[in-house]
């Protein structure tokens, strides 16, 4: 494994806080060819509007969760992308060396939330799907500001609150059963948002 410099700092983080964030993951460049990537897609109808709940109670209200997404084929992927799944590999690898999180795949979409929309206060781990173990999120926004809004907010076991940017090349992950949520945009965002799972990902149905 060829570990990333900033690697030594992302056990800790996890193990203490829950969550830990990487910024210039990728590169600004890499971050940019990537929205750009997502922005093709969208025009050309690849993306379609997020849902919320799982089977049964599965529902779209945009009032809760606004994102259009469309997953990632890593066969059909451009360079840069390829390359962020390569790194993630090896965040996986250390995880599982560090904190014997027995992490096994990785699934991951592309998102926007077109200006207005957020995502409510939430969970990724659910009783009928608890095979998501640590959620990630990579951003694709160059010069985001405070007043773009957008923050995803993480709160944390012990009370507390943490507010990040999504700004371009950072990323973050967390323990998937923290709640979070993603603050009203002002601004489109584009990410990439993914799942490391206990199991191979065909296996996600049992
Ligand atoms: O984009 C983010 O910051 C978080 C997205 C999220 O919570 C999700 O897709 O489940
Ligand atoms: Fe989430």
């Amino acid at each position: 494994m060829t570990a990333h410099p900033l690697f030594n700092r992302i056990a800790e983080g996890l193990s203490a806080d829950g969550w830990f964030t990487v910024p210039g993951f990728v590169s600004r460049e890499d971050a940019i060819a990537i929205r750009d990537e997502a922005v093709s897609l969208r025009e050309e109808g690849e993306f379609r509007r997020a849902g919320i709940g799982k089977q049964g109670e599965f529902q779209y209200d945009k009032s809760i969760r606004g994102d259009e997404i469309h997953w990632v084929d890593e066969s059909e992927a451009i360079s840069p992308v390829k390359e962020y799944l390569n790194r993630i590999a090896d965040l996986q690898d250390y995880l599982n060396q560090t904190c014997f999180l027995g992490l096994r795949d990785f699934e991951s979409h592309f998102a926007v939330y077109p200006v207005g929309t957020r995502y409510a206060r939430h969970a990724d781990r659910f009783k009928n799907n608890p095979h998501r173990i640590v959620s990630s999120v990579l951003y694709l926004n160059p010069d985001w500001e405070e007043a773009d809004g957008g923050q995803l907010v993480i709160y944390q076991e012990d009370g507390k609150e943490v507010s990040i940017l999504p700004e371009a090349g950072k990323l973050v992950c967390f323990r998937s059963e923290l709640e979070h949520e993603v603050l009203p945009c002002n601004r489109a965002r584009y990410s990439m948002t993914g799942w490391f799972l206990d199991q191979p990902l065909g296996l996600t149905f049992l």
